[in-house]
């Protein structure tokens, strides 16, 4: 990255100048920006999960409609682009970033995001994050505020992008462009297997992909409601359409599934599409013999589990799901109580085989990860995740998958699965056991899923699918 620069009233291609506009009276803040920046404070200053705080934050300040719309867009958005739009503040703060007060650092990270990423007019964005740094009791910070986004808005997205990206590598500008990680980058295309020096067309559809807002996929646990009752609210304010692949997905393109009475009366969960292949991909690969004991070794919070236990009962086989944290167990107790599953709380590599039988029929292991493929729904985790988190998390990931072989009985399948890309955390992690167990081609038990490559595993992409990225891998355990 070039030198930081500090110019008043440098004015680069691309924008035309700004007329000066006389001093204004203070408006009110909108609450939205107000509850877009208390996410971002919590995210920094309590290491908290974005989609856990704002839907809180919603609520509590009593937002609706378009208001929590734009709190969503802004303070997600702002968290999504953090790397890149900080990479613009440098170029715009005559001081290091972290010599900022953090408070007002947040208000300029949503300033400069509002200016370069949306559709808010530039002048508004700087007249409308001057008013919230007085709001937020920063108004001592206004000036500095309004000096600094008049610099941001000197450029637009692609102007300073063009910039940043300027004498990197191929890898690098396509990170910055898409103001992702380059280690992130680099994994998908890894993963796409692009080369990181060529045109890397596939994985700028990915990052390109990955920055979208996502659609919320449900699911209709057989047995217990019906896809037609996921598709329309009662007061006609959720409009759902079939998933393509699974039978039991919808897609919402709008509304909240809280109006829809089957999610309510918990006959219907939150689920995306591709988490519900990777289950029924493990419910599909034949074994031979008894097919009566399935696990779910890592289950937590139980998206899966509910999925393989509504499977389960309608085959007559019995899930027992683990966790390793109580209180995820508890969820998982909770969604899958409709099917007298068995919860246990412990470490799946301790795990034995079930009394009396050599091994379980049927494994998951759904393992920790990275999560990189799952990045559009927690905006937080692209900057917060390392690089140096694969390692750890890899040895984890093959203790785990070497546990679940161990209890499953010769001639049962595990479903090796992660919601990540990341080479390291899927083909290297099944490698080191396709040598002692057979390695299934997973593709016809996606059926009619497009694009699934050369197998024997599967990747799906939000680019290709619509889905998560999920990994899936099948073992028959020898
Ligand atoms: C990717 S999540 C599983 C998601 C779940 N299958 C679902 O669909 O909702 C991985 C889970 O594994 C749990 N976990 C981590 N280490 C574990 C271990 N050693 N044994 C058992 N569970 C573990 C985590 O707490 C987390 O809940």
């Amino acid at each position: 990255m070039a030198e930081r620069t500090s110019r008043p009233g440098r004015r680069a291609a691309g924008r035309p100048a700004r007329p000066t506009r006389p001093e204004r009276r203070r408006a009110p803040v909108d609450p939205a920006r107000l509850v877009a920046l208390d996410l971002l404070r919590a995210v920094a200053e309590q290491d908290a999960y974005a989609n856990l705080v704002l839907p809180r934050l919603i609520t509590e300040r009593g937002l609706t409609g378009r208001d929590a719309a734009l709190a969503t867009e802004l303070g997600y958005g702002t968290l999504r682009s953090l790397g890149t739009v900080d990479g613009v503040l440098a170029r715009c703060i005559d001081r290091d970033l972290a010599d900022v007060e953090p408070v007002v650092l947040d208000i300029l990270r949503l300033g400069a995001y509002q200016a370069l990423r949306t559709r808010i007019p530039p002048h508004a964005a700087v007249a409308t994050t001057v008013d919230l740094a007085h709001a937020a009791g920063s108004g001592r910070a206004g000036g500095f505020v309004n000096a600094v986004l008049r610099r941001v808005t000197d450029r637009d997205w692609p102007g300073w992008t063009d910039e940043l990206a300027a004498g990197v590598e191929p890898l690098a500008a396509l990170a910055v462009r898409t103001a992702h990680p380059e280690w992130i980058a680099g994994a998908f295309a890894a993963a796409l297997g692009e080369d990181a020096g060529g045109p890397l067309t596939e994985t700028a559809a990915a990052l390109a992909a990955d920055d979208e807002r996502p659609v919320t996929h449900l699911v209709a646990w057989p047995g217990r409601s019906e896809r037609t009752e996921l598709l329309v609210a009662d007061d006609g304010a959720v409009h759902g359409s079939v998933g393509p692949y699974s039978p039991y997905a919808v897609r919402l393109a709008a509304g909240d599934p809280g109006r829809l009475p089957a999610v309510r009366e918990r006959r219907a969960g939150v689920q995306d599409e591709g988490s519900q292949l990777c289950a029924l991909a493990l419910a599909a690969a034949p074994v031979d013999g008894p097919d009566e004991r399935w696990l779910d070794a890592c289950a937590g919070p139980g998206g899966k589990a509910a999925l393989l236990a509504a499977v389960a009962a309608g085959r007559g086989a019995q899930l027992h799901a683990n966790e390793r944290r109580e209180h995820r167990a508890q969820l998982v107790r909770r969604v899958t109580e409709p099917w007298g599953v068995t919860v246990t709380v412990g470490d799946a590599r301790e795990l034995a085989p079930p009394d009396g039988v050599p091994g379980y029929d049927r494994v998951l292991v759904d393992a920790p990860c990275t999560g990189l493929g799952a990045l559009r729904r927690r905006p937080e985790a692209r900057w917060r995740r390392r690089g140096d988190d694969v390692a750890e998390l890899a040895a984890l990931q093959r203790a785990l998958l070497a546990a679940a072989l161990r209890v499953t009985r010769p001639g049962g399948v595990v479903a090796y699965v992660t919601c990540s890309p990341h080479p390291a955390e899927t083909s290297a992690v099944v490698a080191a056991f396709a040598a002692e167990h057979e390695l299934l081609d997973a593709r016809p038990f996606f059926p009619d899923v497009p694009d699934l490559g050369a197998g024997p595993t599967v990747q799906l992409w939000p680019h290709r699918h619509g889905t998560d990225a999920m990994f899936c891998a099948l073992l028959r355990a020898s």
